[in-house]
């Protein structure tokens, strides 16, 4: 198997040429105006708690990125968005304010928070809007539920949420109605109130004008960080914009965009991105996407066959895509001519069969037997990764280099996220960008060591694609500043 990266676009973030100082946006110094980044050997969710007690930190550019603010002067980035940081202590004081989160986490059988991940990175926001005095109105979904369903109500997240936030969370009954207009009348300044899963109303996920307006007549304001939810264009993402003014986003989605946009749009290069995952076929955006951007291309898991195959190699009775031969040529042939040097596996982990118990052996990636399928990467290609990455500045990470479920075929997505801990240590900036490859980094332990892991699985994959997020265009433009 192989790794993957992450590619990025920017069609998100409109950038034009200005030679003006004077039309020059504060985006022109800080490269986007919703945030600047922190240091790159800061870890994400750890800074961001950071973020909670001086918000104004998320803005401080480190000396790592100030050489990318540099190499952006003259740049204008148009269609960047408002941030709650932006908002003065005037602005919140008493203001009920509809705070859209994504606390969509697993819970067990016994309705226990398996992983609070999502919790911890809504805190931030919500502390910054306790602290200056706001009544907090705190929004979500949790899971797929058709209509009103016990097992998905937030009930269970209220201890941890109030335990996070140092003050007893209140829980409404509804997410719109009379009794909820009730308890946010009572809602002191700095309380939190939770609403209900949103998604009990069919409403939500069509994004209904009566039901988004439901929404807001609670609220003075809007702050939307549910990063996780943004490439969903549902009443109380982007429905309540209509009716709330301002509309901003929360720190957690502007870190995410400094990361997921920012960070690759002007990386510190040599850019590297690695991608995995099963997958040709679901990765084709984000490798197109990358191969505009990076430097180096990293291929890892199921996909790789798929290459192999394209180059005439056998590949046993491996994953690959038949009707994605030509696609996996066409992007060889694209990695040339864009001069990215594409590294693919020279030698793969074999198994017998698709199993944790499969005998296994080490072979070059052109000997592949038949009845054999390849489920990790293997130790040449591990070297070989690992040199190519030494070199490199930035890299972001997308998808698992094997079948990494399995002890015996984890050995090359593991070795890359260590590899990738390493360099964060020296200050290369390492971009973790969703789905397995997070699950990937925490069963390693070094996810503290990483400057970003999104919180987004399928919001980071539409990023990366270049692809416009809803619940992200539809929050105001920040205002320019003279610099
Ligand atoms: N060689 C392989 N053969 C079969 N499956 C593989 C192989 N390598 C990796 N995988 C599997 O790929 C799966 C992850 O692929 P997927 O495309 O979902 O990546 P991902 O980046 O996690 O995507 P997402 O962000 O959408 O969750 C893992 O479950 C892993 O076991
Ligand atoms: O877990 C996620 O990816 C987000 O919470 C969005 O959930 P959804 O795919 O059900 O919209």
């Amino acid at each position: 198997m192989a790794s993957a990266t992450a590619p990025t676009s920017l069609s998100l973030l409109k950038i034009t040429v200005s030679s003006s100082s004077a039309s020059r946006s504060r985006a022109a110094v800080l490269p986007f105006s919703y945030s600047g980044l922190r240091s790159s050997s800061s870890s994400g969710l750890r800074s961001l708690a950071f973020s909670a007690a001086d918000p104004l930190t998320i803005r401080a550019l480190s000396s790592s990125s100030s050489s990318r603010a540099k190499s952006n002067r003259g740049l204008v980035v148009s269609a960047v968005k408002k941030s709650v940081g932006d908002l003065s202590a005037a602005d919140l004081k008493g203001k009920k304010v509809f705070v859209r989160a994504d606390l969509n986490v697993p819970l067990d059988d016994n309705q226990n928070i398996t992983d609070d991940t999502r919790i911890r990175a809504a805190i931030p926001t919500i502390k910054h809007l306790m602290q200056n005095g706001a009544k907090v109105i705190l929004s979500s979904h949790l899971g797929r539920p058709k209509g009103v369903t016990p097992k998905f109500s937030l009930a269970p997240l209220v201890p941890r949420l109030s335990e996070l936030l140092g003050i007893e969370v209140v829980k409404a009954e509804d997410c719109i109605g009379p009794e909820v207009e009730k308890a946010v009348a009572a809602l002191p300044e700095g309380g939190v109130l939770l609403l209900e899963n949103v998604r009990f109303y069919k409403e939500e996920e069509k994004n209904e004008p009566e039901f988004a307006k439901k929404l807001a007549s609670i609220a003075d304001l809007f702050v939307n960080d549910a990063f996780g939810t943004a490439h969903r264009a549902h009443a109380s993402t982007e429905g309540v914009t209509k009716f709330l003014k301002p509309s901003v986003a929360g720190f957690l989605l502007q870190k995410e965009l400094d990361y997921l946009v920012g960070a690759i749009s002007s990386p510190k290069r040599p850019f590297a991105a690695i991608v995995g995952g099963s997958k040709v076929s679901s990765k084709i955006g984000v490798i197109e996407s990358l191969l505009e951007k990076c430097d180096i291309l990293l291929l890892g898991g199921g996909m790789i066959f798929t290459f192999y195959k394209a180059q005439g190699l056998s590949v046993g009775s491996s994953l690959v895509e038949e009707d994605k031969l030509d696609l996996a040529t066409s992007l060889m042939a694209k990695a040339k001519e864009k001069g990215v040097s594409l590294l693919l596996p020279t030698d793969v982990v074999i198994a017998d069969k698709f199993a944790p118990d499969a005998n296994s052996q080490i072979v070059p990636a052109s000997a592949i037997p038949d009845g054999w399928m390849g489920l990790d990467i293997g130790p040449d290609s591990i070297k070989t990764f690992n040199e190519a990455l030494e070199t490199t500045q930035t890299v972001i990470w997308n998808g698992p280099m094997g079948v990494f479920e399995f002890e015996k075929f984890a050995a090359g997505t593991e070795s890359v996220a260590k590899k990738l801990a390493d360099l964060s240590a020296k200050g290369v900036t390492t971009i973790i960008g969703g789905g397995d490859s997070v699950a990937a980094v925490e069963k390693v332990g070094v996810a503290s060591a990483m400057s970003h892991i999104s919180t987004g699985g399928g919001a980071s994959l539409e990023l990366l694609e270049g692809k416009e997020l809803p619940g992200v265009l539809a929050l105001d433009e920040a205002t320019p500043v003279a610099v």
